[in-house]
Protein backbone atom coordinates (compact mmCIF):
# COMPACT_ATOMS: atom_id res chain seq x y z
CA UNK A 1 0.00 0.00 0.00
CA UNK A 2 1.04 2.88 -1.03
CA UNK A 3 1.01 6.54 0.94
CA UNK A 4 0.37 9.74 -0.61
CA UNK A 5 3.47 11.89 0.99
CA UNK A 6 1.17 14.68 2.05
CA UNK A 7 -1.41 12.82 3.55
CA UNK A 8 -1.95 11.83 7.16
CA UNK A 9 -1.59 7.54 7.54
CA UNK A 10 -4.90 5.88 7.35
CA UNK A 11 -5.25 3.91 10.24
CA UNK A 12 -8.44 2.44 10.80
CA UNK A 13 -10.39 4.19 13.78
CA UNK A 14 -11.97 1.37 16.06
CA UNK A 15 -12.73 4.01 18.11
CA UNK A 16 -15.95 4.89 16.33
CA UNK A 17 -16.81 8.58 17.85
CA UNK A 18 -20.59 7.74 18.27
CA UNK A 19 -19.73 5.17 20.65
CA UNK A 20 -20.33 5.64 24.38
CA UNK A 21 -17.13 6.75 26.04
CA UNK A 22 -17.17 3.55 27.93
CA UNK A 23 -17.45 1.24 24.99
CA UNK A 24 -14.30 2.70 23.39
CA UNK A 25 -11.50 0.16 23.84
CA UNK A 26 -8.39 1.46 26.12
CA UNK A 27 -5.33 0.95 24.02
CA UNK A 28 -2.19 -0.44 25.99
CA UNK A 29 0.77 1.59 26.24
CA UNK A 30 4.74 0.12 27.19
CA UNK A 31 6.68 1.95 28.41
CA UNK A 32 10.75 0.73 27.00
CA UNK A 33 13.78 1.79 28.95
CA UNK A 34 17.04 0.70 29.48
CA UNK A 35 20.61 2.44 29.98
CA UNK A 36 22.28 4.42 26.36
CA UNK A 37 23.25 1.86 23.88
CA UNK A 38 21.07 -0.91 25.57
CA UNK A 39 19.35 -1.67 22.48
CA UNK A 40 16.39 0.21 22.88
CA UNK A 41 15.91 1.33 19.25
CA UNK A 42 17.28 -1.65 17.47
CA UNK A 43 14.32 -3.34 19.67
CA UNK A 44 11.89 -0.80 18.68
CA UNK A 45 13.30 -0.86 15.02
CA UNK A 46 12.41 -4.58 14.97
CA UNK A 47 9.29 -4.53 15.95
CA UNK A 48 8.24 -1.81 13.74
CA UNK A 49 9.81 -4.32 10.56
CA UNK A 50 8.09 -7.27 11.73
CA UNK A 51 5.22 -8.38 10.50
CA UNK A 52 2.83 -8.92 12.84
CA UNK A 53 -0.67 -7.01 11.61
CA UNK A 54 -0.96 -4.61 14.37
CA UNK A 55 -1.15 -0.68 14.39
CA UNK A 56 1.41 0.38 16.79
CA UNK A 57 2.90 3.37 17.26
CA UNK A 58 6.24 3.89 18.06
CA UNK A 59 7.32 7.21 20.66
CA UNK A 60 11.11 7.26 20.24
CA UNK A 61 13.87 8.58 22.60
CA UNK A 62 10.94 10.79 24.26
CA UNK A 63 12.76 13.41 25.13
CA UNK A 64 12.71 16.22 22.93
CA UNK A 65 9.85 18.80 23.29
CA UNK A 66 8.84 17.76 19.61
CA UNK A 67 8.94 13.38 19.90
CA UNK A 68 9.74 11.47 17.04
CA UNK A 69 6.85 8.88 16.58
CA UNK A 70 7.17 6.36 14.00
CA UNK A 71 3.40 4.98 12.68
CA UNK A 72 3.67 1.50 11.46
CA UNK A 73 1.44 -0.42 8.89
CA UNK A 74 1.94 -3.01 7.27
CA UNK A 75 5.45 -2.52 5.96
CA UNK A 76 5.21 1.39 5.58
CA UNK A 77 6.74 3.68 8.09
CA UNK A 78 5.61 7.10 8.36
CA UNK A 79 7.04 9.18 10.26
CA UNK A 80 5.35 12.28 12.74
CA UNK A 81 5.45 14.67 15.13
CA UNK A 82 4.43 14.55 18.92
CA UNK A 83 4.17 17.81 20.66
CA UNK A 84 3.73 17.12 24.48
CA UNK A 85 3.93 20.57 25.50
CA UNK A 86 6.30 21.64 27.83
CA UNK A 87 9.82 20.09 27.16
CA UNK A 88 10.84 16.82 28.29
CA UNK A 89 7.95 14.48 29.08
CA UNK A 90 9.59 12.51 31.45
CA UNK A 91 11.00 15.54 33.33
CA UNK A 92 7.99 16.96 33.39
CA UNK A 93 6.54 14.86 35.49
CA UNK A 94 6.96 16.15 39.20
CA UNK A 95 5.52 14.71 42.24
CA UNK A 96 3.36 16.93 43.87
CA UNK A 97 5.03 17.27 47.65
CA UNK A 98 2.25 19.06 48.91
CA UNK A 99 0.29 15.80 48.80
CA UNK A 100 0.99 13.58 51.36
CA UNK A 101 0.11 10.51 48.95
CA UNK A 102 2.66 12.17 46.96
CA UNK A 103 0.16 11.83 43.90
CA UNK A 104 0.69 13.02 40.20
CA UNK A 105 -1.04 15.91 40.04
CA UNK A 106 -3.78 15.31 37.18
CA UNK A 107 -2.57 18.38 35.28
CA UNK A 108 0.76 17.12 34.86
CA UNK A 109 -0.39 13.51 34.41
CA UNK A 110 -2.80 14.71 31.57
CA UNK A 111 0.57 15.95 29.58
CA UNK A 112 1.46 12.39 28.29
CA UNK A 113 -1.91 11.05 28.20
CA UNK A 114 -3.49 14.04 26.49
CA UNK A 115 -0.56 14.42 23.90
CA UNK A 116 -1.64 10.81 22.76
CA UNK A 117 -5.34 11.53 22.50
CA UNK A 118 -4.54 14.27 21.00
CA UNK A 119 -2.66 12.09 18.26
CA UNK A 120 -5.18 9.22 17.94
CA UNK A 121 -8.19 11.40 17.56
CA UNK A 122 -6.14 12.66 14.40
CA UNK A 123 -5.15 9.31 13.14
CA UNK A 124 -7.48 7.28 14.33
CA UNK A 125 -6.45 4.61 17.46
CA UNK A 126 -3.41 2.39 17.33
CA UNK A 127 -3.94 -1.14 18.73
CA UNK A 128 -0.73 -0.63 20.92
CA UNK A 129 1.86 2.05 21.86
CA UNK A 130 5.00 1.29 22.54
CA UNK A 131 7.34 4.85 24.35
CA UNK A 132 10.70 4.38 24.32
CA UNK A 133 12.81 6.77 27.08
CA UNK A 134 16.03 8.31 26.74
CA UNK A 135 18.82 6.30 28.58
CA UNK A 136 19.00 8.13 31.48
CA UNK A 137 15.65 8.18 32.28
CA UNK A 138 13.72 7.03 35.61
CA UNK A 139 10.95 5.00 34.83
CA UNK A 140 9.24 5.45 38.17
CA UNK A 141 9.06 9.24 37.45
CA UNK A 142 7.15 8.16 33.88
CA UNK A 143 4.58 5.34 34.62
CA UNK A 144 2.02 7.44 36.53
CA UNK A 145 1.87 9.63 33.82
CA UNK A 146 -0.14 6.77 31.67
CA UNK A 147 -1.42 4.96 34.83
CA UNK A 148 -4.95 6.41 34.80
CA UNK A 149 -7.57 5.66 37.04
CA UNK A 150 -10.60 4.75 35.01
CA UNK A 151 -12.65 7.07 36.18
CA UNK A 152 -10.36 9.89 34.21
CA UNK A 153 -12.01 8.37 31.04
CA UNK A 154 -8.44 7.68 29.33
CA UNK A 155 -8.62 6.43 25.97
CA UNK A 156 -4.95 4.85 27.27
CA UNK A 157 -3.54 2.68 29.98
CA UNK A 158 -0.58 1.48 30.91
CA UNK A 159 0.83 -1.95 30.19
CA UNK A 160 3.78 -2.30 31.81
CA UNK A 161 7.79 -1.17 31.39
CA UNK A 162 9.95 -3.11 29.18
CA UNK A 163 13.78 -2.77 30.38
CA UNK A 164 16.45 -3.48 28.28
CA UNK A 165 19.83 -4.11 29.32
CA UNK A 166 23.11 -4.03 27.62
CA UNK A 167 24.37 -7.97 29.00
CA UNK A 168 28.51 -7.14 28.54
CA UNK A 169 28.10 -3.50 30.66
CA UNK A 170 25.20 -4.09 32.93
CA UNK A 171 27.38 -5.47 35.74
CA UNK A 172 29.71 -2.34 35.46
CA UNK A 173 26.39 0.23 35.24
CA UNK A 174 25.51 -1.44 38.35
CA UNK A 175 28.36 -0.34 40.51
CA UNK A 176 29.29 2.54 38.76
CA UNK A 177 29.20 5.61 40.98
CA UNK A 178 28.74 7.66 38.25
CA UNK A 179 25.75 6.42 36.99
CA UNK A 180 24.36 6.94 40.63
CA UNK A 181 20.78 8.99 40.45
CA UNK A 182 19.65 11.54 42.98
CA UNK A 183 17.22 10.08 46.12
CA UNK A 184 13.67 10.57 45.57
CA UNK A 185 12.29 13.64 47.11
CA UNK A 186 10.63 12.50 50.31
CA UNK A 187 14.33 10.70 51.03
CA UNK A 188 16.75 12.67 49.93
CA UNK A 189 18.43 13.16 53.79
CA UNK A 190 19.03 9.71 53.28
CA UNK A 191 21.18 10.07 49.72
CA UNK A 192 24.39 10.42 51.14
CA UNK A 193 24.71 7.31 53.00
CA UNK A 194 23.97 3.79 51.86
CA UNK A 195 24.42 1.67 48.83
CA UNK A 196 24.76 3.10 45.49
CA UNK A 197 21.91 2.94 43.77
CA UNK A 198 22.46 3.96 39.77
CA UNK A 199 19.76 4.87 36.89
CA UNK A 200 20.52 1.26 35.96
CA UNK A 201 19.02 0.01 39.08
CA UNK A 202 16.03 1.73 39.06
CA UNK A 203 15.60 0.59 35.64
CA UNK A 204 15.25 -2.84 36.98
CA UNK A 205 13.42 -2.13 39.22
CA UNK A 206 10.50 -0.95 37.92
CA UNK A 207 10.45 -2.81 35.23
CA UNK A 208 7.98 -5.64 34.75
CA UNK A 209 9.71 -7.62 31.94
CA UNK A 210 13.65 -7.31 31.40
CA UNK A 211 15.31 -8.29 28.22
CA UNK A 212 18.76 -8.89 28.42
CA UNK A 213 20.25 -7.77 24.87
CA UNK A 214 23.30 -8.18 23.24
CA UNK A 215 23.73 -12.25 24.43
CA UNK A 216 26.20 -12.59 21.76
CA UNK A 217 28.47 -10.47 24.07
CA UNK A 218 28.95 -12.17 26.60
CA UNK A 219 29.49 -16.14 27.57
CA UNK A 220 27.45 -18.50 28.83
CA UNK A 221 29.03 -18.22 32.53
CA UNK A 222 28.85 -14.41 32.21
CA UNK A 223 24.95 -14.39 31.42
CA UNK A 224 24.15 -16.23 34.21
CA UNK A 225 25.96 -14.08 36.64
CA UNK A 226 24.07 -10.97 34.88
CA UNK A 227 20.89 -13.10 35.43
CA UNK A 228 21.41 -14.00 39.07
CA UNK A 229 22.17 -10.05 39.77
CA UNK A 230 19.11 -9.02 37.98
CA UNK A 231 16.44 -11.67 39.52
CA UNK A 232 17.96 -10.17 43.32
CA UNK A 233 17.03 -6.73 42.10
CA UNK A 234 13.79 -7.78 40.83
CA UNK A 235 12.00 -11.05 41.43
CA UNK A 236 9.02 -9.60 39.88
CA UNK A 237 9.77 -9.37 35.84
CA UNK A 238 10.13 -11.73 33.80
CA UNK A 239 13.37 -12.23 31.93
CA UNK A 240 13.99 -13.08 28.32
CA UNK A 241 17.66 -13.02 26.36
CA UNK A 242 17.43 -11.61 23.24
CA UNK A 243 20.51 -10.50 20.27
CA UNK A 244 19.53 -7.73 18.36
CA UNK A 245 16.24 -7.55 20.23
CA UNK A 246 14.54 -10.52 18.60
CA UNK A 247 12.15 -11.12 20.50
CA UNK A 248 10.31 -14.66 19.55
CA UNK A 249 6.92 -13.19 19.85
CA UNK A 250 5.71 -9.68 21.06
CA UNK A 251 2.59 -10.66 23.36
CA UNK A 252 3.95 -11.22 26.72
CA UNK A 253 7.26 -9.80 25.33
CA UNK A 254 6.39 -6.07 24.88
CA UNK A 255 2.24 -6.19 24.14
CA UNK A 256 -0.62 -7.73 26.62
CA UNK A 257 1.77 -8.19 29.70
CA UNK A 258 -1.19 -6.68 31.84
CA UNK A 259 1.30 -5.72 34.38
CA UNK A 260 -0.81 -3.26 35.62
CA UNK A 261 -4.13 -4.92 36.20
CA UNK A 262 -2.91 -8.85 36.39
CA UNK A 263 -0.92 -10.45 39.25
CA UNK A 264 0.26 -13.92 38.01
CA UNK A 265 1.62 -16.57 40.57
CA UNK A 266 4.34 -17.33 37.86
CA UNK A 267 6.02 -14.00 38.13
CA UNK A 268 5.90 -14.04 42.18
CA UNK A 269 7.29 -17.36 41.93
CA UNK A 270 9.81 -16.88 45.40
CA UNK A 271 13.60 -17.13 43.29
CA UNK A 272 14.95 -17.44 46.64
CA UNK A 273 16.41 -14.73 48.44
CA UNK A 274 19.37 -13.57 46.85
CA UNK A 275 21.44 -10.39 48.10
CA UNK A 276 23.56 -10.01 44.99
CA UNK A 277 22.77 -6.31 45.07
CA UNK A 278 23.64 -4.17 48.22
CA UNK A 279 21.09 -1.63 46.69
CA UNK A 280 17.57 -2.86 45.31
CA UNK A 281 16.14 -6.14 46.43
CA UNK A 282 12.51 -7.80 46.60
CA UNK A 283 11.03 -9.32 49.75
CA UNK A 284 7.63 -11.39 49.73
CA UNK A 285 5.57 -11.00 52.80
CA UNK A 286 2.77 -14.32 52.71
CA UNK A 287 -1.00 -12.90 53.38
CA UNK A 288 -3.20 -14.81 55.20
CA UNK A 289 -6.95 -14.96 54.30
CA UNK A 290 -8.33 -11.65 55.24
CA UNK A 291 -11.53 -10.31 56.55
CA UNK A 292 -13.12 -8.00 54.27
CA UNK A 293 -12.64 -5.24 57.55
CA UNK A 294 -9.11 -5.76 57.43
CA UNK A 295 -8.91 -4.27 54.50
CA UNK A 296 -8.37 -0.84 56.23
CA UNK A 297 -5.59 -2.03 58.11
CA UNK A 298 -3.66 -3.18 55.06
CA UNK A 299 -4.53 0.57 53.28
CA UNK A 300 -2.60 1.69 55.99
CA UNK A 301 0.19 -0.46 56.14
CA UNK A 302 1.08 0.34 53.05
CA UNK A 303 0.41 4.15 53.04
CA UNK A 304 2.76 3.82 55.76
CA UNK A 305 5.30 1.83 54.27
CA UNK A 306 4.76 3.73 50.70
CA UNK A 307 4.25 7.18 51.55
CA UNK A 308 5.77 7.43 54.78
CA UNK A 309 8.66 5.43 54.44
CA UNK A 310 8.58 3.51 57.27
CA UNK A 311 7.10 0.83 59.15
CA UNK A 312 3.93 1.91 61.85
CA UNK A 313 5.17 1.72 64.92
CA UNK A 314 9.12 1.40 64.26
CA UNK A 315 11.33 2.50 67.13
CA UNK A 316 14.36 3.50 64.66
CA UNK A 317 13.82 5.06 61.34
CA UNK A 318 14.27 3.32 58.18
CA UNK A 319 16.04 4.27 55.30
CA UNK A 320 13.97 2.08 52.81
CA UNK A 321 12.17 3.34 49.21
CA UNK A 322 9.75 1.14 47.44
CA UNK A 323 9.78 1.53 43.78
CA UNK A 324 7.34 -1.16 42.82
CA UNK A 325 4.61 -3.61 44.92
CA UNK A 326 2.04 -6.02 43.83
CA UNK A 327 -0.05 -8.22 45.41
CA UNK A 328 -2.88 -10.18 45.69
CA UNK A 329 -5.10 -10.20 48.81
CA UNK A 330 -7.52 -12.91 49.51
CA UNK A 331 -10.64 -12.32 51.32
CA UNK A 332 -13.15 -15.22 53.32
CA UNK A 333 -15.75 -13.89 51.94
CA UNK A 334 -14.40 -15.25 48.19
CA UNK A 335 -13.38 -11.65 47.06
CA UNK A 336 -9.74 -11.13 45.99
CA UNK A 337 -7.96 -8.22 44.99
CA UNK A 338 -4.82 -7.01 43.00
CA UNK A 339 -2.63 -4.67 44.82
CA UNK A 340 -0.85 -2.22 42.29
CA UNK A 341 2.26 0.55 43.27
CA UNK A 342 4.76 2.36 41.92
CA UNK A 343 6.58 4.64 44.19
CA UNK A 344 4.39 6.87 46.26
CA UNK A 345 1.05 5.79 44.17
CA UNK A 346 -1.19 1.98 44.35
CA UNK A 347 -4.22 0.89 43.83
CA UNK A 348 -6.22 -2.40 45.74
CA UNK A 349 -8.83 -2.86 42.87
CA UNK A 350 -10.78 -6.39 42.71
CA UNK A 351 -9.18 -9.15 40.99
CA UNK A 352 -10.23 -9.78 37.22
CA UNK A 353 -12.58 -12.40 36.91
CA UNK A 354 -10.95 -15.65 35.77
CA UNK A 355 -13.12 -18.55 35.69
CA UNK A 356 -10.71 -21.10 34.95
CA UNK A 357 -8.88 -20.14 37.77
CA UNK A 358 -9.63 -21.55 41.37
CA UNK A 359 -9.89 -18.65 44.22
CA UNK A 360 -6.06 -18.52 45.47
CA UNK A 361 -6.04 -19.95 48.76
CA UNK A 362 -3.60 -17.00 49.91
CA UNK A 363 -2.00 -13.90 49.23
CA UNK A 364 0.98 -12.36 49.01
CA UNK A 365 2.50 -8.65 48.90
CA UNK A 366 5.84 -8.52 47.12
CA UNK A 367 8.01 -5.06 47.37
CA UNK A 368 10.94 -4.13 45.27
CA UNK A 369 12.90 -1.65 47.04
CA UNK A 370 15.91 0.62 48.28
CA UNK A 371 17.69 -1.02 51.26
CA UNK A 372 14.48 -3.36 51.72
CA UNK A 373 16.68 -6.33 52.88
CA UNK A 374 16.89 -6.95 56.44
CA UNK A 375 13.30 -5.02 57.23
CA UNK A 376 11.22 -6.99 59.11
CA UNK A 377 7.75 -6.43 56.73
CA UNK A 378 6.42 -9.23 57.40
CA UNK A 379 6.19 -8.79 61.53
CA UNK A 380 5.06 -5.01 60.94
CA UNK A 381 2.27 -6.09 58.56
CA UNK A 382 1.15 -9.46 61.30
CA UNK A 383 0.93 -6.46 64.05
CA UNK A 384 -0.74 -4.08 61.62
CA UNK A 385 -3.39 -6.27 60.27
CA UNK A 386 -5.15 -8.14 62.88
N1 LIG B 1 26.64 -7.07 19.46
C1 LIG B 1 25.39 -6.61 19.56
N2 LIG B 1 25.15 -5.30 19.29
C2 LIG B 1 23.88 -4.85 19.41
C3 LIG B 1 22.81 -5.72 19.82
N3 LIG B 1 21.67 -4.99 19.87
C4 LIG B 1 22.02 -3.71 19.52
N4 LIG B 1 23.34 -3.63 19.24
C5 LIG B 1 24.10 -2.44 18.83
O1 LIG B 1 24.28 -1.61 19.97
C6 LIG B 1 24.28 -0.22 19.60
C7 LIG B 1 23.25 0.55 20.42
O2 LIG B 1 21.95 0.09 20.07
P1 LIG B 1 20.68 1.03 20.12
O3 LIG B 1 19.52 0.21 19.68
O4 LIG B 1 20.95 2.29 19.41
O5 LIG B 1 20.59 1.31 21.67
P2 LIG B 1 19.66 2.35 22.44
O6 LIG B 1 19.33 1.72 23.74
O7 LIG B 1 18.53 2.79 21.58
O8 LIG B 1 20.67 3.53 22.63
P3 LIG B 1 20.40 5.04 23.15
O9 LIG B 1 19.12 5.50 22.52
O10 LIG B 1 21.61 5.79 22.70
O11 LIG B 1 20.32 4.97 24.65
C8 LIG B 1 23.99 -0.22 18.10
O12 LIG B 1 25.22 -0.09 17.44
C9 LIG B 1 23.37 -1.58 17.84
O13 LIG B 1 23.60 -2.01 16.53
C10 LIG B 1 23.11 -7.11 20.09
O14 LIG B 1 22.28 -7.93 20.46
N5 LIG B 1 24.42 -7.47 19.95
ZN1 LIG C 1 13.81 13.43 30.90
Amino acid sequence: MDFDDDAPPELVDTTTNDAPEELRVKVPITIVTGYLGAGKTTLLNYILTAQHGKKIAVIMNAVDIEKSLTVNKGDEQVEEWLEVGNGCMCCSVKYDTTEPSGEVTNSLRDTGVNAIETLMEKKGAFDYILLETTGLADPGNLAPLFWVDDGLGSTIYLDGIVTLVDAKNILRSLDDPSGKVEGHEDHEDHDDHGPLMTTAHVQISHADVIVINKADMVSERELSLVRARIESINGLAKIHVTEQGVVPQLEGFLLDLHAYDQFNESEASAKGHSHLDPTISTVTIPVGRLRPGQLDDVDRWLRAVLWDAKLPAAEEANTFEIHRCKGRLVFDNGDVKILQGVREIFEINDAPVDVDQETPVEGKIVLIGKNVAGVDFERSFQQAVN
